[in-house]
Formats: structure tokens, sequence, C-alpha cells
């Protein structure tokens, strides 16, 4: 190929990653270690959205945590364009790999201008002059529909969707190849949802990212995703593309999420994973 880039077989690869925490004990109780991400084995293709789905506590922002950096995995390998990433540059990363979480107001700097905030992780970066970074700003706004007058708002002066629209053109800035939605439309109203969604089709399509999208929702993530992963008490049960999970899902618990029939507790009609407790004695 041209100037010697190869395209990766895989944008993002995740080679048995796991997470385990250790409990303290209890004065009844002996210490327990929760494996809260248990031998976690997945590969997104650059351009293509794997849709992580589970109930909650299953272990998915452990995941998505450790996929960003922000946590060390107790043990497995995150591979970005097939090379493991490296935490002591958390630099290099952001420019690779960016979240988009349910919450962006808690993440908006509420004393920060609209401006000021999509601008900030170009001045971090050193990424170009005061007027480049303007212009850049400008440009990504436009590219997510925010119009030009709510640059020089304040994160409470906007309506939620405006909000996360905010919170993909910051996470945009900086062009990363990989977007980690993780329940990125979970606290917005039903209508908005439905166009930050599209927003996320659109820009997929325009930019050719790559997307891990998490939810607990099957229904959220059915139009937007190539291929779907089912995660359950830490580990994944089922995954494959789109139409199979959808229509020929083989799994008891996928097919209760699919009925909307989910029972969180143990016993109550789910299968036990057998040799996968998420819960091991601490030794
Ligand atoms: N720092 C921590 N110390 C101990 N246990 C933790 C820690 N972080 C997460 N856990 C536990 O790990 C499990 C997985 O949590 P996690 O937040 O990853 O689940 P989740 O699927 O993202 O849930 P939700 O959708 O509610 O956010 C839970 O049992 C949680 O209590």
């Amino acid at each position: 190929m041209a100037g010697g880039s190869v395209m990766p077989d895989f944008a993002l690869e995740l080679c048995g990653l796991s997470r385990y925490f250790q409990l303290k004990k209890g004065l009844f109780k002996p210490a327990t270690v929760l494996k809260a991400v248990n031998n976690v084995s997945l590969r997104i293709p650059p351009g293509q959205t794997l849709g992580l789905v589970g109930e909650s506590g299953c272990g998915k922002s452990t995941l998505a945590k450790m996929i960003l950096g922000l946590l060390p995995p107790s043990e497995g390998d995150v591979l970005i364009n097939d090379k493991a990433i490296d935490l002591s540059d958390r630099l290099a990363l952001a420019r690779q790999i960016q979240p988009i979480f349910q919450d962006p107001y808690s993440s908006l700097n509420p004393r920060k201008t609209i401006e000021q905030i999509i601008r900030l992780p170009l001045q971090l970066h050193g990424v170009g002059d005061a007027a480049s970074q303007r212009r850049a700003v400008k440009d990504i706004s436009d590219l997510v529909g925010l119009p030009e007058r709510l640059l020089r708002q304040y994160p409470g002066q906007l309506s939620g969707g405006q909000r996360q629209r905010v919170a993909i053109a910051r996470a945009l800035i900086l062009k990363p190849a990989i977007l980690v939605c993780d329940e990125p439309t979970s606290a917005l109203d039903v209508s908005v949802q439905a166009q930050i969604l599209n927003l996320l089709l659109d820009l997929k399509q325009e930019l050719g990212l790559t997307y891990l999208f998490i939810s607990h929702n099957l229904g959220v993530v059915e139009h937007l995703v190539d291929k779907v992963a089912v995660m359950y008490r830490g580990q994944i049960v089922e995954q494959g593309d789109r139409d199979a999970i959808f229509h020929h899902a083989q799994h008891p618990y996928t097919q209760a999420l699919l009925s909307s029939v989910l029972t969180p507790e143990p016993g109550l009609g789910l299968p036990e994973l057998p040799d996968s407790s998420q819960w091991a004695q601490a030794s």
C-alpha cells in the first residue's frame, strides 16, 4: 500500500482480559475475589461496531475502563491496530481511542464554555495554534450538529442532547479511530436518544469510525451494530453477527435479554455458568 500503511486486521482486540477485585473480609465472611471481568476475548475489525450487552453489574464498565487504559487488567491484553496498548503513554492512547459516557453533564466542566471544553484536548496535546484550534472546534461542532451560538454558552445552559453532542465533539477533536460508547443515550429522553444514535451512525459512515457500543438494552444496539457480544457475570456467553444473535440466539441468557424477561437473580430460570463462578475464595 502507498506510504507503507497497512490496514490492521482489528482496530480493537481483547485477548483473555480479566479484572479481579479483592473484597475485604467481613466479621463472618472470608475474603473473596470478585471476577468482575473474566477472560474476555473480542475482536472488532476497522470500521465495524460491536455491541456489548448485559445487565447492570455484569462487568461492562470495568471492561471499558481497561480498554481506555483507566484500569490495569489483572490478566490479558488490549490491542489497538494489532499492537498492545502502552499504559505509560496516555497521550498516544487518547489519540487512538476516546470514550463517550452515559452522563455528559458530570464530565463537562460547568465553569468552562462549550468552546473551551471542546478545544481543551487540542491544547493538552499541543495540536495547532489558537486560530487553527478554533477552526477545528467550529468544524467538529458543525459535524455533530451544534449551532455556533452554543459555543459561547456553559454546559448548564444546554439540553441533555446538546450536552451529549458536546461530549461527542470533544471525543472526536483529536481524530481518534475508535470510540467506546458506554450507555451514551441512557440518560436522555427517548426522542433525543434516537437523534444521538442517528448521529453516531452518520459519524461512523463519514469518518470510518470503529465503535464498541456498550448497553444493557439489546433494542438500543439493534440498528447500530454489526456484531453483538453478550456479557453475563463477567464473561462473554455468546457473540456473533447481529442477525445471528437477534434471530438465532443460542444461549438462554441472550434469549432472555431478547424477550425482555430478564431476571437478574440466579436460580430464577437463568442458567448457572459451569466452571465460571464470578466469585472465588481469596488465596
Ligand atoms: N473498584 C471496585 N472494587 C470492587 N468491586 C468493583 C469495583 N468496580 C466494580 N466492581 C464490581 O464489579 C462488578 C462489575 O461492575 P461494572 O460497573 O463493571 O458493571 P456494569 O455492567 O458496567 O454495570 P452498570 O451497567 O450498572 O454500570 C460489580 O459487581 C461491581 O460491584
